[in-house]
């Protein structure tokens, strides 16, 4: 039995075929988080077994990692950004790998760019604009990022007002507060109104893993987020003094699994922050595809949030394609 199958046959038939469309939400339903445990040990050995290259053949790491570009939110959420460093960002989205690259790789066809750019409100129309006619969505972090801690009603006020100057997607940040006083009420009534302020926009729930302090907890907030109508999970902001691991990660996609399982609806996943390296962008989609399977290798599925694992992976490439590694001030930052 090849992984796929395997994968196949653990998901409900209503996850492995077709798309269910949008998760809508669903009231708050303690039973299916509560006295859920993780046991930690177990969770970092699995995380321990995807190691990345080795899990992927040398022959097929170049199209992993073309897959991964795919997969970027091409991200910027720096105080010094400006128009001009977003129009910049923008440019690489839309050819993310220098022309003699493509051309070496013979993938001229495909027409590649990242799966979207992510920057903070008041960069949202200088990214539409920069964007336009790409078909490159962009996602805009709000509601009082990184840290949330803002009133409610300016912090969806935030929401409309980015989806009003043209973001297609909206990463929120919960309030930790509520996860850490296991105030899972709260943490519902937050997120659906969040939901309902991105109206068409897609959602992703960032958890802020690195604040949560246990498995436990980043499990529940998971389920919290979905059942409040959350399309994507994602880890962290970048911005928390740990951000995103394997082992979190895997709780976050068991928790989506299990979501999937009692509901039918795919959610999405996003993992953040500090991902660096090509590496890292082969080891979370051998994770993805050997827990989920192959449609959360898409970019309606999966995304990677990095200000700068793309340099690593055309460097990657580059020497893929030449044989050498191109020096690093050659490649784009970001
Ligand atoms: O959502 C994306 C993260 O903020 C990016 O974090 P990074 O700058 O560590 O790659």
């Amino acid at each position: 039995m090849t992984v796929d199958e395997r994968t196949a046959a653990a998901l409900p038939a209503t996850l492995a075929k077709g798309d269910p469309g949008r998760n809508p939400g669903m009231p708050l339903d303690l039973s299916m988080f509560d006295g859920h445990a993780v046991n930690r040990q177990a969770t970092e050995r699995r995380a321990s077994t995807l190691g990345g290259r080795r899990s992927v053949k040398k022959a097929h790491q170049a199209a992993w990692l073309v897959n991964a570009i795919r997969l970027v939110d091409l991200t910027t959420l720096s105080g010094d950004d400006t128009a001009g460093k977003v129009r910049r960002l923008c440019a690489k989205a839309r050819r993310p790998l220098a022309a003699h690259i493509v051309e070496g790789l013979g993938i001229a066809d495909l027409g590649l760019t990242v799966g979207a750019v992510c920057v903070y409100p008041t960069m949202v129309p200088h990214a539409v604009e920069a964007l336009d006619g790409s078909g490159i969505p962009v996602a805009s972090v709000a509601t009082g990022f990184p840290a949330g801690l803002m009133p409610l009603d300016l912090r969806l006020r935030e929401i409309e007002w980015a989806v009003a100057r043209g973001a297609h997607e909206i990463d929120i940040v919960i309030t930790r507060e509520h996860v850490l006083r296991q105030d899972w009420r709260a943490l519902h009534d937050e997120v659906r109104q969040m939901r309902e302020a991105c109206g068409e926009a897609h959602m992703k729930a960032i958890l802020a893993t690195g604040d949560l302090q246990t498995l436990r907890n980043v499990y529940s907030a998971s389920m919290v987020a979905m059942q409040a109508g959350a399309d994507f999970i994602k880890t962290s902001t970048g911005k928390e003094g740990v951000n995103a691991t394997l082992p979190v990660s895997l709780v976050m996609i068991r928790a989506l699994r299990d979501y999937g399982l009692v509901t039918g609806h795919r959610i999405g996943f996003k993992p953040a922050g500090g991902m660096k390296q090509a590496k890292e962008a082969l080891a979370w989609q051998v994770m993805m595809r050997e827990e989920l399977g192959r449609p959360w290798l898409e970019p309606d599925l999966f995304r990677f949030g990095a200000s700068s694992m793309l340099g690593d992976i055309e460097r990657q490439l580059e020497h893929h394609v030449t044989g050498r590694y191109a020096a690093s001030h050659r490649h784009a930052a970001s």
